[in-house]
């Protein structure tokens, strides 16, 4: 299955609760009205318009080595076109232009854009767990020279679309790939956000892209984890070093560097404890991690990518803030977007720390983490091709 209808179907929850909520909004109040003579809102500001401000990532103190252009393997199965947000919704020119044509003799129920309704669209998207900041901006946007004017639900969809996707655009980054071998990738996060999942979902796909990859089980306090990551390991066909329950996570990380240096391997990613619980333990623990492995080489640990579960909502953001304090968070990965109605979540991320956003978990399968694509992002949080 392309990854994108996966994505649009995963993605359901979130999707429609905004679906539902924009058809409510439109209905309330609406009247059935001709549509616009150009169906597709063209910008009525000519100058381009202000971009929300991202946050730009602290620069990097460490001295990582320059990213390869090598992103990271993408989806097995190819992808379709990405829809043409904000141009149309995947229709070609010629749909397009009967549509317009046919368009004139079938009213839409639209409503005009006032006050009560941009409050009941900022009031939606906080309830997808976009944020309160998030909302006010990414409403305002759409609101920009459209006051007074009258739009469909499927109108409003695109123009929600289009912010969603600019505001994404710039952190959509795969995991840089670097010539340093092996490149290290440290895996932090709670427990069970996912971290065993991507790991193995990481290295099953770097695997298939002909990359020898080693995986260390760094959280040593829990057996359980331990033989999660075993069987993941398994399954992606990648050796995975572990170490007696309770014992030093820093001695096996260090055990880990020196086998993957020997066998040559491309990628050693190590999972880690996610006991946030104890903050200051959790946080020795990582920089002994560090410490250790930057004896074997000073450049490492070259990514730490910090594993998030969507179905948190909010909670992600102070997770982010936290792991940045006691760890050099380089950037993310967000799971389990399938089944949740809180997929909104990922827009606040982007809006708030800008930091780089690698891939997406849909699924407990092995082929279900993707690089992450802000226009099919944006057209499946919204539904945008179901209208
Ligand atoms: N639906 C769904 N489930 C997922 C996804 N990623 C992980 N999971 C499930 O989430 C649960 C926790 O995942 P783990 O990978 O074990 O999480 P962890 O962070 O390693 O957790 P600990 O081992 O407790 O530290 C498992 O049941 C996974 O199958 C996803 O993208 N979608």
């Amino acid at each position: 299955m392309a990854f994108f209808t996966k994505l649009k179907d995963r993605l359901f929850k979130s999707s429609s609760k905004l679906d539902q909520g924009l058809e409510a909004i439109v209905e309330d109040g609406g009247e059935a009205t001709l549509p616009d003579p150009d169906p597709v809102i063209p910008d009525p500001d000519p100058e381009p318009r202000p971009v929300p401000e991202i946050p730009t990532p602290a620069p990097d103190p460490s001295p990582r080595p320059e990213p390869a252009p090598a992103p990271m393997p993408a989806d097995p199965e190819p992808s379709p076109p990405p829809p043409e947000i904000g141009g149309g919704d995947g229709a070609g020119l010629l749909t397009r232009l009967f549509r317009r044509e046919g368009a004139a003799a079938a009213p839409e129920l639209r409503r005009a854009l006032d006050d009560d309704m941009l409050e009941q669209l900022e009031e939606l998207l906080i309830s997808a767990d976009m944020g309160v900041d998030t909302a006010l901006r990414v409403t305002a946007n759409m609101a920009e020279g459209r006051f007074g004017r009258k739009l469909s639900s499927r109108e409003i969809k695109k123009l929600l679309a289009d912010e969603i996707a600019r505001i994404m655009e710039p952190v959509a980054r795969p995991l840089p790939l670097y010539p340093r071998r092996p490149q290290v990738v440290l895996v932090v996060g709670v427990n069970g956000s996912g971290k065993t999942t991507t790991i193995g979902k990481l290295a099953s796909q770097f695997k298939s892209a002909g990359k020898k990859v080693v995986i260390a089980a760094g959280d040593t306090f829990r057996a359980a984890a331990v033989e999660q990551l075993q069987v993941w390991g398994d399954r992606a066909g990648v050796p995975v070093l572990t170490a007696p329950e309770g014992s030093d996570p820093a001695s096996l990380a260090y055990d880990a560097m020196t086998r993957a240096q020997e066998d040559g391997a491309d990628l050693l990613m190590i999972d880690t404890a996610g006991r946030l619980q104890n903050r200051a333990d959790l946080m020795e623990e990582l920089a002994k991690i560090v410490r250790v492995i930057r004896k074997k080489d000073e450049t490492a640990p070259h990514n730490t990518l910090l594993v998030l579960d969507a179905t948190t909502g909010q909670n992600a953001l102070s997770q982010v803030e936290t792991f940045q304090r006691i760890s050099d968070v380089s950037g993310l990965v967000m799971t389990k977007l399938d089944g949740t109605a809180r997929g909104g979540v990922l827009v606040a991320l982007a809006d708030r720390f800008g930091l780089p956003i690698h891939a997406i978990g849909v699924g407990e399968q092995i082929d279900d983490l993707a690089p992450f694509d802000p226009e099919e992002f944006a057209a499946a949080l919204t539904g945008l091709d179901a209208a």
